[in-house]
């Protein structure tokens, strides 16, 4: 069996239904097995024993949401100390509202969530042109809906849209089961001491009260 992790956060519902579609896309592939997670409560160890991981985000002010880089900084950052995520799948999806044809930011958060899976050793899977939808809901880094029109007026991700986001979801999963058990990355660089690791990964932040 073939273990995808579809993790997203969504306050008005659109990224819910956008990583519904990656869900049941990935789903569609043969001996493979979806757990579908909120950001906040996604555990570092289903994203230690998943194959595939696709990360879903809404847009906020150019970036990705505040809930999903909580997600990276509490398991991909900290499983990156330990090289546990070497040769898993990664892929990306994404919401915006729209204003501006595209959506304002979709690159800079999409890039920023696949850096986070390249940094950690991921295998990263992009929108080929070829998917269905990509016409509308392709950014070539992974599956992008529109959730606004050209005024900003709340019209909800088509079903264009998340057809895109399907088949974005069943690509992953393909890569996945194809790599699944090959230890296909080098080896044997040194890895950061232990007590690295440990002052690392027990990092809290510093709230350094304004002066
Ligand atoms: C505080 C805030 C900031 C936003 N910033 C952006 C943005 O920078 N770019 C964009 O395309 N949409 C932006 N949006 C629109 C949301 O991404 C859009 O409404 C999306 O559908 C939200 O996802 P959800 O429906 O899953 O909650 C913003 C919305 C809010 C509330």
């Amino acid at each position: 069996m073939t273990n995808i992790l579809v993790v997203y956060t969504s306050t008005m519902g659109n990224t819910r239904k956008m990583a519904e579609a990656v869900a049941d896309g990935s789903r569609s592939v043969e001996g493979v097995e979806v757990v579908l997670r909120e950001a906040t409560e996604a555990t570092q160890g289903e994203v230690r024993e998943c194959d595939g991981l696709l990360l879903g985000t809404p847009m906020r002010h150019r970036s990705a949401d505040a809930r999903v880089k909580k997600f990276i900084e509490d398991t991909i950052e900290v499983l990156w100390l330990r090289d546990e995520l070497v040769g898993k799948v990664g892929g990306v999806f994404s919401v915006g509202g729209g204003y501006g044809d595209a959506g304002a930011g979709v690159e800079i958060a999409q890039l920023g969530l696949l850096a986070a899976m390249a940094g950690a050793g991921m295998i990263l899977v992009s929108l080929p042109k070829t998917t269905p939808g990509a016409g509308v809901a392709g950014s070539h880094w992974g599956a992008h809906g529109r959730s606004g029109g050209p005024n900003m007026e709340p019209q909800g991700v088509t079903v264009e849209m998340l057809h895109c986001a399907y088949h974005h979801g069943a690509n992953v999963a393909r890569v996945a089961v194809a790599l699944q058990g090959k230890e296909l990355m080098a080896r044997g660089n040194q890895a950061p001491s232990q007590e690295l690791i440990a002052m690392f990964a027990n990092a809290e932040p510093q709230n350094t009260p304004p002066s």
